[in-house]
């Protein structure tokens, strides 16, 4: 059965109005999330990932920043909402789970209020049934003693139960779409896994699509359904997991999976992508930008490129054409 269509993004663009310029972060990002469909979105930091998401959200500023393109979520428009068209959207459709929970939490409120506070905003209970709602909504996400982290503090938790508290937040209103930032990055390594499987299992229970931000293909592995690369704020690849890891194809991928430690075991010697994403002022988007980091493909990288990506296999998405003859220098034959 096909799955229902979640949220949708088409030719989204974000540009930043910096030091009086208009810049580009993300240039015509096409991206789909389906009802019980995991989403990783992957790339190096600065790639622009975190743009895409906050669009989504609505939490860049009108006077700061441009967003064009279509953004659709269960077939509402949300370019050019309102802020508080937005904000009553986030509180009820979409959930988020940021990075650094106790950046988002406030620390002088009691945790069981805080969460009272989100639920209260979508007004759906009685007040004598937000007490109960909430200690069910902390043994959902694996909290031990739900009445007494109730009435905890965020400083009192640990890294791990703060997260999960965020996640608690995050789907309080039962949202259709949960976004999570790095969710695991400031957490060691045996508490990111419990996180990711916590996520994991919400959103099958639930239903909901995730769309995942992340730089740990290691993650991506472990949770992702389809994976959408991103590069210099350009979606350069997306496919389902198994055949992106399996057929990986645009030069950016195929490098950003050869420097993996987790995910290429035999090699000896860990693939080190030469040199950085550029500035901002620097990117011209319509050329293939991760070919400036190709030395012996020069004479690709200046030439123009479509916006479109190209389905090179079933549901499997490249931008560009140099996929089709990139080579590793090893693999080139002398
Ligand atoms: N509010 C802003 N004003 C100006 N520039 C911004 C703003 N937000 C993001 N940028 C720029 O847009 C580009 C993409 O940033 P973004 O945070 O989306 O990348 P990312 O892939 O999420 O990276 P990370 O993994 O480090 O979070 C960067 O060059 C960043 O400096």
């Amino acid at each position: 059965m096909e799955k229902q269509l979640l949220l949708s993004g088409k030719k989204v663009t974000v540009s930043f109005m910096i030091n009086g310029d208009w810049q580009t972060a993300i240039y015509q990002v096409d991206l789909d999330i389906h009802r019980d469909e995991v989403v990783a979105l992957v790339g190096e930091s600065g790639s622009g990932k975190s743009t895409f998401a906050t669009a989504v959200m609505g939490l860049h500023k009108a006077n700061q920043s441009k967003v064009t393109g279509s953004i659709t979520l269960a077939d509402q428009e949300l370019i050019g909402l309102s802020n508080l068209e937005m904000a009553k959207l986030r509180g009820e459709k979409v959930g988020m789970i940021f990075q650094d929970p106790l950046a988002a939490l406030n620390p002088l409120m009691r945790i069981g209020d805080q969460i009272k506070e989100a639920m209260a905003m979508r007004d759906v209970y009685q007040p004598s049934e937000y007490k109960q709602r909430v200690l069910e909504l902390l043994d959902q996400v694996g909290i031990v003693n739900p009445a007494r982290t109730a009435r905890q503090f965020p400083h009192q938790l640990s890294g791990g139960m703060r997260q999960r508290i965020m996640i608690a937040l995050a789907i309080a209103n039962n949202p259709d779409l949960i976004i999570a930032d790095e969710p695991t990055t400031a957490l060691d390594v045996t508490i990111q896994a419990q996180i990711l499987d916590l996520i994991k299992r919400i959103q099958e229970k639930k239903h909901a699509g995730v769309l995942l931000i992340t730089h740990d293909l290691g993650v991506v592995a472990e949770v992702a359904d389809t994976v959408a690369v991103m590069y210099a704020g350009q979606l350069v690849e997306k496919a389902p997991v198994a055949e992106l890891f399996a057929h990986p194809k645009h030069p950016y991928t195929r490098s950003l999976l050869k420097s993996n430690p987790s995910i290429e075991q035999e090699q000896d010697d860990l693939y080190v992508i030469p040199g950085t994403v550029p500035a901002l002022a620097e990117m011209d988007h319509h050329k293939d930008l991760f070919l400036q980091r190709v030395p012996w493909m020069q004479e690709l990288a200046d030439q123009p490129i479509a916006d479109e990506l190209v389905e090179v296999a079933p549901q499997h998405f490249v931008r560009g054409e140099a996929w089709r003859t990139f080579e590793f220098p090893e693999e080139q034959v002398q």
